[in-house]
């Protein structure tokens, strides 16, 4: 199957007018155009939005209602076995048998998607290196945290080597500091490992961290679909960042008739020309403060969205 509009070679992820519908009442995806190159991409959107039912059709899991499908190059409702050989599925929930351990459990995962026996145990051994569990890879998944829990889930779609993983809510139940490492993992894994990686969330701003590209839909439809840099331009304030002494220096630039006001730590200064720079710098210089960050502050992806109800994906 070839898609209307021409490909790229290196077109990861490409839909045309990709509709869904379940029960011919609720609609998932509503003619849904978007075509995405290799990397880390974000596939954001609120809960409903249609980002479980795209990772569906994209697996060959689900039939799309009407509209085009293709995942490197391959056609899901026609080849899905040939789909699921290059690509590594992580579910969203959790689906762990408890009484296996992880070991045991991701050599046969790596079994069931055809690799011989001894290469799936070398397999599943190093996609648990790289997710951090190699120590721990004899225990039952039952006693995991919630934490290793997802990292399991992460090697078992990684055991198979694919060329593309698609990660349903990757971060989901874990706190603060699980989230950090799991996003960390991802990024390391897109970029080391040269696999493209589809994160969906409804996090934005958890995304933006880690993505190159950002696919947002809400209510099955596609609201962008661009490059995260090209979202997140330039804004006319400079943040300026010490490592310590931001109290001193806020009251310099006040001396010095800059308007300056606060995020946190970071002290902000609305860019009048590149005077601006010099004087912050002077500033920091005469108080021998050791400066940690001066540039321009970027939109975040979140302010595109602010004025419309996806404001909250
Ligand atoms: N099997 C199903 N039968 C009927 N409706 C469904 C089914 N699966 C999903 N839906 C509906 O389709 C819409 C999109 O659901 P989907 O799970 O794809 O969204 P999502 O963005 O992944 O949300 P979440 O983050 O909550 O999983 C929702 O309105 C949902 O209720």
């Amino acid at each position: 199957m070839t898609l209307g509009h021409t490909l790229s070679p290196v077109t990861l992820i490409a839909t045309e007018s990709l509709t869904k519908t379940y029960g011919g009442r609720v609609t998932a995806l509503s003619d849904l155009t978007v075509s995405v190159e290799p990397g880390i991409i974000g596939l954001v959107g609120a809960n409903g939005a249609g980002k479980s039912t795209l990772i569906k059709i994209l697996l060959g899991l689900l039939p799309p209602t009407s509209g085009k499908v293709q995942v490197l190059g391959l056609d899901p409702t026609v080849d899905p076995m040939g789909v699921r050989a290059k690509v590594g599925y992580m579910p969203e929930n959790d689906c762990l048998p408890p009484d296996l351990s992880a070991a045991e459990l991701v050599t046969h995962l790596g079994r069931i998607s055809g690799l011989p026996k001894t290469t799936a145990r070398e397999r599943a051994s190093e996609a648990l290196r790289h997710v951090g569990l190699y120590e721990e890879r004899y225990r039952q998944v039952g006693g995991y945290s919630t934490g290793m829990k997802q990292r399991v889930k992460l090697a078992q779609a990684l055991v198979h080597d694919p060329d593309l993983l698609l990660l349903d809510e990757p971060t989901n139940g874990l706190d603060p500091a699980g989230r950090d490492a799991m996003l960390a993992l991802v990024q390391r894994i897109g970029t080391e490992f040269g696999i493209s990686v589809v994160v969906c969330s409804h996090l934005l701003g958890e995304v933006e961290r880690i993505c190159d590209h950002l696919i947002a839909i809400d209510g099955g439809k596609l609201l962008r679909s661009d490059n995260v840099s090209a979202m997140t331009t330039s804004t006319d304030v400079l943040v300026v960042e010490v490592s310590e002494g931001d109290q001193e220096l806020e009251h310099r630039l006040l001396e010095m008739r800059l308007p300056v006001s606060r995020d946190g730590h970071a002290l902000l200064v609305p860019l009048e020309d590149d005077l601006t720079y010099d004087r912050i710098l002077t500033a920091v210089a005469d108080l021998d403060l050791p400066l940690h960050r001066l540039d321009q502050r970027r939109h975040r992806v979140a302010e595109l969205f602010a004025d419309r109800e996806a404001a909250h994906v």
